[in-house]
């Protein structure tokens, strides 16, 4: 089977404007409440879309 290929995403912005809330919503679904300022770290998601019962696409994402 073919590599699956990795979509690297930046998320620029303000401090505290909600950028790892946004982020880790779109990849886990979960809200995070808490402020907790980010310091270089990066969220990798695997992600299966499935078109049809034998049609499927793995996109990994990497946000930075
Ligand atoms: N009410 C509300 N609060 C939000 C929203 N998005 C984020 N927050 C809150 O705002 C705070 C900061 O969110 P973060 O996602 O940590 O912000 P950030 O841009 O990643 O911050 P840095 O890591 O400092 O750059 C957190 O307490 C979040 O819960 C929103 O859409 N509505």
């Amino acid at each position: 089977m073919a590599k699956s290929p990795e979509v690297k995403l930046a998320v620029f912005g303000r401090a505290g404007v909600g950028k790892s809330a946004l982020v880790v919503r779109f990849l886990t679904k979960r809200f995070i409440w808490e402020y907790d300022p980010t310091l270089g770290e990066t969220h990798t998601h695997t992600h299966i879309y499935r078109h049809s019962l034998t049609n499927t696409h793995t996109h990994t994402y990497r946000l930075i």
